[in-house]
């Protein structure tokens, strides 16, 4: 068999999660080629990008790329890949979830300064919201770029401190001082590297799937389910976490809050996974008869 082409985008964290599905590939004998994707490819396209249901900001360029067969698969940061794929476009597997939390970072200066009083570094409208929920006064500033980049503007005094995901520093092994965020829940999906394929590639996504963690895939499946069915497409401040145990108990969090975290409506229920049941649904739909419905019509006026 032919070299399985990984595509990835080409910040370090991107390539370290491609690397690590290709570890997982050659474990079991087959071949592998990273094939970073640095921009989109969208003039070899016959149709335009909205008729094919492209629309993720961090996935479009590896979309293209899987749609003109220059990769076989692409490896995503499951959290920034949206809800709805593209035409012809398939999530086939994923990788054992790992430290899904939010974890605070501070700045060299600020190691002293109570949490309420922290002047926060972020452009996610789940994170602002959820920290204003808690520290209703607090003052926000944006941030971009990769884990590195963020990491050096914080330093150079942007603000006190930022909140990232766990996953995302140790897959770059920064060994920095963290703090846990009880009252934070993390995005749907977070910490879980997701590889998407082609429809029609039968053969390489059949074996994709031979190296899909189970447990991984019901855990994302009612989060992205609970997503769905909220968002209809736009960007909400929304978590979702569910845990699965051996005997297939699930715990489930949930919550939508209004941007400055003043409304929040949360679900946390227990209950035993079946693969009929569309528990991520379900659970979204008590949400939206709970005031969910209001509060993301309230949402999605203010963005
Ligand atoms: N949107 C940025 C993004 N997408 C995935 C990760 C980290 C890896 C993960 O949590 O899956 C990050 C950085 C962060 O949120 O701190």
């Amino acid at each position: 068999m032919k070299n399985i082409r990984i595509g990835t985008r080409n910040s370090p964290l991107a390539l370290w999660q491609a690397r690590e599905v290709a570890r997982k590939l050659q474990n079991k004998n087959y071949k592998t080629e990273i094939v970073p994707i640095v921009s989109s490819g969208d003039k070899n396209l016959s149709q335009p990008l909205y008729t094919l249901g492209i629309t993720g900001v961090f996935t479009k360029d590896l979309d293209i790329a899987l749609l003109n067969d220059e990769i076989d698969i692409a490896v995503h940061s499951l959290k920034d890949v949206p809800t709805e794929l593209p035409k012809d476009i398939t999530l086939i597997s994923v990788l054992e979830r790992d430290f899904p939390q939010d974890v605070l970072i501070r700045n060299s200066k600020s190691k002293n300064i109570e949490l309420k009083d922290l002047k926060i570094a972020t452009s996610s409208l789940r994170r602002r919201a959820f920290w204003s929920k808690e520290f209703p006064k607090t003052e926000f500033t944006d941030i971009r770029g990769n884990v590195q980049t963020r990491l050096r503007k914080l330093e150079e005094g942007v603000a006190d401190a930022t909140l990232f995901s766990l996953a995302g520093l140790k897959r770059m092994g920064l060994k920095l001082d963290f703090e846990y965020l009880p009252f934070m829940i993390s995005a749907p999906s977070q910490g879980v590297i997701g590889i998407c394929g082609h429809k029609d590639k039968i053969e390489i996504n059949q074996l994709l799937s031979e190296i899909s963690h189970s447990k991984t895939q019901k855990s994302i499946e009612i989060e992205r389910n609970f997503l769905r069915t909220l968002e209809g497409g736009c960007t909400a401040p929304i978590g979702a976490f569910a845990e699965i145990n051996e005997n297939n108990d699930v715990r489930f969090i949930g919550r939508i809050c209004s941007l400055d975290g003043e409304n929040c409506i949360e679900t946390d229920e227990i209950f035993q996974y079946n693969s009929e049941e569309n528990f991520g649904e379900k659970l979204a739909k008590q949400v939206l008869e709970n005031g969910g419905k209001e509060l993301m019509s309230i949402i999605k006026m203010s963005i």
